[in-house]
């Protein structure tokens, strides 16, 4: 099963587009010339997916109007039917130039069509990057109820009513379900940010001739991950000691995932008695149990528990000099004691955690994310249906969405499992980071129906397969 969004894609803001598009310009293009790419791109797939059935399009004042007027024109040359629907008469000059060359009529919108007289593909071409306040309720009304009665919706660039770089809505919880959406030149955060994620439905970029395109920000790429070779032997292969404490079924998975993930030696530190999984090796913890040059890796946090002991461990983990992926309780512990570490350092807080250890913040998802990891020195993986990868020097990645039945206990620990079995085998804390969140996405996929955490990790070897 394919992600919904393109992988190691450049993600772009509604300020880096406008950019784009005038370095585009400088070089000799126009803003008609783009318009034209755009909506002849629009027209292809829509082409493609309509087989032969009639077309609705809705366009709107600004540009991303002008390139549903594109489309239209461009489908109805290839013989597909299509009636157009518009907010009004355009408000830039490319628009307006190809509002005249469709030839066509146009209907009112919402006007008749708020009753729901749609056709069998809706095409959203109303607001896209251009959008700053909140759409009339009308408006976003009439839109979600087209999508939902056409057999197949299209958003052109973004879902009307998505707030291009935060990810939000400005359709005040009335943002339409699309099936896809044609995000033109590059995506942009709210392709890949929740709310907006959601109903953009599959996302396929549009080449519109900006040419090559740098962001700072991109989707996490598919990792390659070495097979071992003859030469490996189950240190090389990267161990991982597990600091676990009284929950132990969470150490018991991110311990499990470890090895599932790679890991050529799990240590748990609980105490335990052993039981299968037997290559497991259980030991006691002990203030001196992380002295062990062969660990590669400390995962601390899954099921530690926030008593005393849980920070003694916790301060123990700290001020050794093994790299770390500090989950769960630990973060809870954490309060601000990372300052002046130098081992790499990976934090996997959810939304939750995220806010008590750096306090509600300002700006997107990806800005905070950022801001964190600036401040705390670490990796910071800020989790959830759009997991945000920041590192301290201002690196960022979102990971495309995935399986929505992750959603259930126990995923965490597999997680801070998967990246610990990564940092093990000395792969650079932000790429572990961002491969352990891929190859966990990929498992969630691939099983794409209600599962327990332990099959989520067992999924993982056929997830590392496909990052051969
Ligand atoms: N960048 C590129 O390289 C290229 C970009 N292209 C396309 O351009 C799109 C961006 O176009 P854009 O900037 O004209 O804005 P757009 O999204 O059409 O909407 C703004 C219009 O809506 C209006 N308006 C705003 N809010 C409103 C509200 N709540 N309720 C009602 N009206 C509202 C606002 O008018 P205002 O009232 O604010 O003056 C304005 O008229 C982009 O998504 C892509 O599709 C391609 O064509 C070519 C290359
Ligand atoms: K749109």
């Amino acid at each position: 099963m394919l992600p919904n969004v393109p992988e190691g894609a450049p993600v772009l803001t509604a300020a880096a587009m406008r950019a784009a598009e005038d370095r585009a310009i400088a070089a000799g293009s126009s803003v008609a010339a783009l318009m034209e790419c755009a909506g002849t791109g629009v027209a292809e797939w829509v082409h493609r997916l309509a087989a032969g059935s009639e077309v609705l399009i809705l366009c709107g004042p600004g540009n991303n109007g002008g390139d549903g007027y594109v489309a239209a024109r461009v489908l109805a040359s290839r013989g597909v039917p299509v009636r157009v629907a518009a907010l009004g008469e355009p408000k830039t000059a490319a628009a307006a130039q190809a509002r005249a060359a469709w030839s066509g009529p146009v209907e009112a919108f919402p006007g008749g069509l708020a009753d729901g007289d749609t056709a069998p593909i809706l095409v959203d071409a109303v607001f896209g990057t251009g959008l700053t306040r909140a759409v009339d309720d009308a408006v976003a009304d009439a839109i979600r109820l087209l999508a939902g009665r056409a057999r197949l919706s299209i958003a052109v660039d973004l879902p009307s009513g998505a707030e291009t770089d935060s990810g939000g809505d400005f359709g005040a919880g009335k943002l339409a379900n699309f099936d896809g959406t044609l995000a033109l030149g590059a995506l942009k955060p709210a392709h890949v940010l929740q709310p907006a994620a959601r109903h953009c439905g599959a996302v396929r970029v549009i080449d519109i001739g900006l040419g090559s395109l740098d962001a700072v920000l991109r989707t996490s790429p598919r990792p390659q991950i070495a097979a071992p070779g003859p030469e490996s032997h189950k240190y090389t292969r990267g161990m991982v000691a597990v600091v676990g404490g009284p929950m132990h079924g969470a150490s018991e998975l991110a311990a499990r995932a470890a090895y599932r993930a790679g890991a050529g030696y799990v240590l748990l530190l609980t105490g335990g008695l052993p039981h299968p999984p037997h290559a497991i090796v259980r030991q006691r913890w002990s203030p001196d149990a992380l002295a062990d040059d062969r660990i590669g890796a400390v995962v601390i946090g899954p099921g530690l528990g926030r008593d005393d002991r849980a920070r003694e461990k916790l301060e123990a983990a700290l001020a050794s000099d093994r790299p770390l992926v500090i989950d769960g309780d630990a973060l809870h512990l954490l309060d601000g004691r990372l300052r002046g570490r130098d081992a790499p350092t990976i934090l996997t807080p959810h939304a939750g955690e995220f806010a008590a250890l750096f306090g509600a913040g300002t700006g997107s998802k990806i800005m905070q994310a950022q801001d964190a990891a600036r401040k705390s020195g670490a990796v910071v993986v800020v989790k959830g249906a759009d997991t945000v990868i920041a590192a301290p020097g201002g690196r960022v990645q979102v990971a495309a969405p995935t399986s929505a039945w992750l959603s259930v206990a126990g995923t965490g620990d597999v997680l801070a499992g998967t990246i610990g079995a990564l940092l093990a085998q000395h792969v650079p804390p932000f790429d572990a980071a961002s491969a352990g969140i891929w190859l966990h996405g990929a498992a969630a996929r691939m099983i794409d129906r209600c599962f327990l955490a332990d099959e989520l990790a067992d999924a993982l070897p056929e997830a590392l397969e496909r990052a051969r």
